[in-house]
């Protein structure tokens, strides 16, 4: 019997039941193959990219990293092994900050007996947080690549393989720039197409691939159009309005818009057009990105991502569009009109709806926030509580008490969860198309409090 099997064998045969947080023992639900295959060879990629580079590891940190790449390796392989065969989930042992909330979170989670939760049977969000910390814990326990980020390569690759596609939108925003004559016409007009290159942006995550780059070639703003149909909920009018509304209330010149990032490469690169684009027409007045503190969900954006990005793009890159969007950017970053924070929160195996409870230092700050924008699956899966909600449910019932401000959700669809879908949708959509949750070909985009 493969172990593979071995899992299936302690699975339930059906699809997770409506209304209540996701858990890997469904067969029928994503989180299972993404514990018992997906996972896996993620953290099996991850150790085949260090063997490979070995060397060039060696010549930047030294032999004594010789016996940190071994022992990670060791880490590795054991928690692909932990998870195979649904072993018992044990306390993290480094000496960062977060430990300690890691191991009273594995402690809640232990039944009265003491006996700590396995992956196939305790809650989802939390099980594959876990993976991504343990990931982690590999390399910070050792002496030399405590550091080290085994996906920092990866995602800027995934930067350069789009360039294609970033010099088309570049040329696009460079042009519209420099126009003197821009109105609120074109601002109404060209707003909903700056939210979905950064919607559609969401598509290219490594997490999906183990690290490989996912080229995007075609124009993003071509793409826009011919993905409309592709949309299950369209909320961006609404948004649209609000922001061009908003343009006339001369008084609030202190509207600060938070971005909950996603993934580094092609995906950073549309949000950061989108917060140009607002910025420049002074839709808000400064910009918080919100990124992670450690290697997160393999192509997450880190301190070092957002700073080389900009630094490739100003500095490194031929096109010289990009190069002035870089410079742009540069700029704002010097001027403190954008701003780079990493809260420790966003890499923890909480919901949003439990910020205010755990870390009201966080949600107080958000509460300053005029708009707040979230990228991507996995926060969309933070925002409604990683519930298998039934699709009809209201988006705005399942952010729970997540209301810090106005919130925009940019989301393509990588997990089983939906939530705000029209009566019936989700049954057509899943019957012409059975992977439509799977591949982040369908996407929405969802608001409350606008
Ligand atoms: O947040 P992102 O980058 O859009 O997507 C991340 C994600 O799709 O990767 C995991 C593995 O597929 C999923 O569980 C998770 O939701």
């Amino acid at each position: 019997m493969t172990v593979d099997n071995e899992l299936i064998r302690l699975c339930i045969d059906e699809s997770p039941p409506r209304n209540q947080p996701l858990v890997a023992k469904y067969i029928r639900s994503f989180a299972f193959p993404v514990l018992s295959k997906l996972s896996p060879f993620n953290i099996s990629k991850t150790g085949s990219y260090l063997e490979a580079n070995k060397t060039a590891i060696l010549q930047k940190y030294g032999p004594g990293a010789e016996n940190d790449i071994t022992s990670v390796l060791t880490k590795l392989n054991t928690l692909i092994t932990d998870i195979l065969n649904n072993k018992p989930f044990r306390e993290l042992v480094s000496d960062n900050v977060d430990v300690e909330i890691w191991n009273k979170v594995l402690k809640d989670y232990s039944d009265e007996d003491g006996n700590r939760p396995t992956w196939l049977f305790t809650n989802w969000l939390y099980c594959e947080c876990y993976i991504h910390r343990r990931i982690f814990e590999a390399f910070e326990t050792s002496i030399y690549l405590k550091n080290y980020d085994p996906f920092y390569e990866q995602k800027m690759q995934g930067l350069v393989s789009c360039e294609d596609a970033m010099e088309l939108l570049g040329k696009f925003l460079i042009k519209y720039f420099h126009k003197e004559d821009i109105d609120i016409k074109n601002l109404h007009e060209d707003l909903p197409k700056m939210f979905k290159c950064a919607l559609w942006g969401n598509r290219c995550d490594l997490s999906q691939t183990g690290g490989d780059a996912i080229a995007q070639t075609e124009c993003p703003l071509v793409l826009v159009d011919a993905l409309q149909h592709l949309m299950l909920v369209d909320e961006s009018p609404k948004a649209v309005d609000f922001l061009c509304a908003s343009l006339n209330d001369a008084t609030n010149d202190d509207k600060i818009l938070d971005i909950i990032l996603d993934n580094a490469g092609y995906e950073l690169f549309t949000d950061l057009c989108l917060a140009d684009y607002l910025i420049t027409f002074k839709f808000v007045n400064t910009i918080r990105f919100h990124g992670k503190v450690i290697p997160w969900f393999i192509s997450d954006v880190t301190t070092q991502d957002f700073i080389n990005t900009i630094d490739y793009l100003s500095y490194k890159i031929k096109s010289d569009v990009l190069k002035e969007l870089g410079k742009r950017w540069e700029n704002y970053m010097k001027s403190g009109q954008w701003k780079f924070e990493c809260e420790q929160f966003w890499t923890l195996p909480f919901s949003f709806g439990q910020i205010k409870s755990l870390d009201n230092e966080l949600y107080t700050k958000l509460e300053e926030s005029f708009l707040i924008i979230s990228k991507g699956d996995l926060n969309y899966r933070k925002l409604v509580g990683d519930v298998y909600w039934n699709p009809t449910v209201p988006f705005i019932e399942t952010v729970g008490n997540f209301k810090p401000s106005k919130l925009i959700a940019l989301r393509t669809l990588k997990s089983d969860i939906t939530c705000g879908l029209p009566e019936g949708l989700a049954e057509h959509v899943s019957k012409t198309d059975p992977n439509w949750l799977k591949e982040g070909k369908y996407a929405v985009i969802q608001v409350d409090g606008i």
